[in-house]
C-alpha cells in the first residue's frame, strides 16, 4: 500500500486515528514507484534526499541486525540474510495536525511494528510518541537529531521471545502539529516469520507459530484497526 491516505476504515464503531500518512517503498530500487514521489516544493528534491536517508537507515539497521544477531550467538549476518534482496522496506511519512480534543482521539492507536527493525525520525518540537512498559506510558523525549531505533515484531517472533517489540503509541497536541519519518523494515512478503531453530529446545519451548510476512502484515492491519496487537494472534 503506497501513497497518501490515513487511517484504515474496517467498522462504523472505529475511532480513526488524528493522522495523515505518505507511504512509499523504498527498498528493493526496483520496486520504487517514482510517479508517487512528490515532485513539487517543498518537496523538489526529495528523491536525491529520501534515496540517501534510505541508504543511511539501511547501514543503521544492518549494524543493529548483526549485533542482535551476536547478542543471541548466532552467525552475525544471520539477520541481514533474511533482510534478502527481495525485503521491503517503506518509508512513512506521519502528519499529526493539531488537535481540538486531545483527549479524545489517538494520532496513531497502541501497537506495535510488525518489522524486523524501525526507524523513527521523530519531530524535534512536538513530543507525542510514548511507550509502555509494565501497563505505564512513558513519554519518549525529543533529542535533537537523534534517530529512534525499536525493535517490530519480527524480532520478538525469531528471537523466540527474548527481544520485545514495544508497545506505543502517539498522542495528539491541542496547539501544535507533528511530524515524523518512519522507516519500516520487513522481509520478503513471501518468506516466513517463526522463532530461529537454534534458539528452540526443551528449555525454551517455540513460543510463537509460523507466519507468512504477507499474511502478519494483512493481520497487523486488521488488529491495529481493532485496537488488538497482531503478536497476540500467533503467541502459543
Ligand atoms: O510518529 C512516531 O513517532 C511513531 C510512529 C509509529 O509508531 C508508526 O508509524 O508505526
Ligand atoms: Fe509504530
Amino acid at each position: 500500500m503506497e501513497g497518501y491516505g490515513s487511517d484504515m476504515v474496517i467498522s462504523k464503531k472505529q475511532i480513526l486515528d488524528w493522522c495523515d500518512r505518505f507511504i512509499l517503498v523504498v527498498e528493493p530500487e526496483s520496486q520504487r514507484n517514482y510517479t508517487l514521489w512528490p515532485t513539487q516544493p517543498p518537496f523538489s528534491y526529495s528523491r536525491d534526499i529520501l534515496s540517501e536517508y534510505t541508504v543511511r537507515c539501511r547501514e543503521i539497521t544492518n549494524l543493529f541486525l548483526k549485533n542482535l544477531a551476536k547478542l543471541l550467538s548466532l552467525d552475525k549476518d544471520y539477520f541481514i540474510n533474511m533482510l534478502d534482496e527481495n525485503a521491503i522496506t517503506h518509508a512513512r511519512f506521519n502528519y499529526c495536525p493539531h488537535c481540538p480534543k486531545p483527549d479524545q482521539v489517538f494520532g496513531l492507536k497502541p501497537h506495535s511494528d510488525a518489522t524486523a527493525i524501525t526507524i523513527v525520525f521523530i519531530d524535534d518540537s512536538v513530543s507525542g510518541l510514548q511507550l509502555q512498559k509494565n501497563s505505564v506510558w512513558y513519554d519518549v523525549p525529543i533529542i535533537l537529531n537523534a534517530l529512534l531505533v525499536n525493535m517490530g515484531d519480527v524480532m520478538e517472533i525469531m528471537s523466540n521471545g527474548f527481544f520485545k517489540s514495544p508497545v506505543h503509541r502517539v498522542v495528539t497536541n491541542a496547539e501544535k502539529e507533528r511530524l515524523s519519518l518512519v522507516m519500516f523494515y520487513a522481509m520478503d512478503p513471501e518468506r516466513e516469520i517463526e522463532p530461529v531453530q537454534e534458539l528452540v529446545d526443551e528449555k525454551n519451548p517455540r513460543r510463537y507459530r509460523k507466519i507468512k510476512t504477507k499474511d502478519y502484515i494483512a493481520e497487523i492491519f486488521k488488529t491495529f484497526a481493532r485496537g488488538t496487537l497482531a503478536i497476540d494472534t500467533v503467541k502459543i
